[in-house]
């Protein structure tokens, strides 16, 4: 059987995600295949070190390297598909179309993309807006065309899923013409938001324009998502990646008088401000220990009073905003726990779930612990699901770019 080989780039705010997938040229599978090739750098867990998981062929392999410059680790991690003990493919030119992550599309864009100088360009015209992401998106851009300069590379956007919310959903309490230069709720994390809405349906076996789903994505970064019928009707990021609920670094929503404050009495700058908010606050900055879930559940647990006091805010922050989506919603059939955090988070879905208990989300604490896989946690009479689902970014990436093939 024919197939094409798909390469995927996942830049994030901390690491990158590959993986190529080969898939057959005729028909697309119906569950998430095992990619052929996978790899995960990790840029900042250690200063000058890049922290590189490759997984292929069975085997799995962590290396640390030096961090001279991100490309050049992009390089050297592409390179692994063609030469050494992970290789899968005899050359690069068996790769004819590669998918990009793209955080934010702005008022230009929405629906998947062919790359080209142009939309280079624009891209890096709304790094304002995704600091933390879009250098990332241009350096993979960059060193694909060096590598692959005869594959089509595509950008899936982040924001796509939110693009046709409801304009009340859309607009900020501003003055207008603010939303029409474009100062609106765009909303992230839909690649993901939207897979979920899709296997949530195949897991209770309903159709999808049925149901009211909220997904929470609790990764590094954070959103939650109200979904009625498959469309996103409210979500908790906005105009950036830093509204909503707390994340790891990233302090999400909080009052903008604040950052007046700042500014005006203690004489901090834009970029200042920029870095308090997106690397020094959420769980790092309550807790002073760490952006990582994993350390504040174990810090906790000993007892740590910031580890302690960061777990609170981040349930606390969480459970309004389930209540916020529950209304934008007006009822909910499911609710979603997806990302690093909410695969794996036991006491994030077994708190949050006993918060909100008298809405009628009633987790199985037995079920909670059962690990992999996507699976229903709610006590059988609870009257709202409580599904996990692993969330498969890439995979959704995948299958966006296979529907642009060339006939
Ligand atoms: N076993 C675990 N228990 C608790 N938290 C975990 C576990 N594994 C991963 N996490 C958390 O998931 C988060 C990263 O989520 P992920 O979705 O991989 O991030 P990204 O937004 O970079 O894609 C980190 O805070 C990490 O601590
Ligand atoms: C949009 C966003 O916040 O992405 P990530 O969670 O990968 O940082
Ligand atoms: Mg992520």
């Amino acid at each position: 059987m024919k197939s094409v080989y798909i390469l995927v780039l996942n830049a994030g705010s901390s690491s990158q995600k590959s993986c190529l997938y080969q898939l057959p040229l005729l028909s697309l599978p119906e569950h998430p295949p095992a990619p052929l090739w996978q790899a995960h750098i990790d840029w900042g867990k250690t200063a000058g070190i890049a922290v590189v998981k490759i997984k292929a062929k069975n085997q799995i392999q962590t290396q640390e390297i030096p961090l001279i410059s991100r490309p050049e680790v992009m390089r050297y991690v592409l390179h692994t598909l063609v030469s050494g003990e992970f290789q899968v493919i005899e050359n690069f030119n068996q790769v004819t179309i590669a998918g990009h992550r793209i955080v934010h599309g702005g008022m230009k864009y929405h629906l998947p993309t062919v790359i080209t100088p142009q939309v280079q360009e624009d891209i890096r015209d709304l790094i304002p807006l995704a600091p933390a992401h879009h250098p990332a998106h241009l350096e993979g851009i960059k060193v694909l065309s060096e590598l692959l300069p005869h594959c089509r590379q595509i950008a899936v956007f982040d924001t796509a899923f939110h693009h046709d919310m409801p304009l009340a959903a859309q607009v900020y309490p501003i003055p207008y013409p603010w939303y029409e230069k474009g100062i609106r709720r765009y909303g992230f994390h839909g690649i993901n938001h939207e897979y979920c809405a899709q296997r949530a349906a195949q897991l209770l076996q309903q159709p999808l324009d049925s149901l009211k789903l909220i997904s929470c994505h609790l990764g590094n970064g954070a959103s939650l998502c109200a979904i009625a019928g498959g469309k996103s009707v409210d979500t908790t990021m906005g105009f950036t990646p830093l509204e909503g609920v707390m994340m790891g670094s990233r302090s999400g929503s909080i009052d903008p008088g604040i950052l007046l404050h700042w500014l005006r009495n203690e004489g901090l700058n834009g970029d200042q401000i920029n870095h308090l908010l997106n690397q020094e606050s959420g769980l790092k900055g309550v807790s002073q220990l760490s952006g990582d879930m994993r350390q504040i559940l174990s810090a906790r647990e000993q007892g740590h009073p910031g580890a302690k006091l960061a777990f609170d805010v981040y349930i606390h922050r969480l459970a309004q905003s389930v209540g916020a989506m529950l209304a934008s919603l007006g009822g909910c059939d499911a609710l979603i726990f997806t990302g690093g955090v909410g695969e794996n988070a036991t006491p994030v879905r077994a708190e949050l779930c006993k918060n909100l208990r008298f809405l009628g989300i009633d987790c199985d604490l037995e079920k909670n612990q059962i690990r992999g896989g996507d699976h229903d946690i709610a006590t059988p009479n609870s009257p709202v699901r409580i599904l996990v689902i692993t969330a498969e970014e890439d995979w959704a990436i995948a299958q966006t770019c296979w529907r642009f093939q060339e006939p």
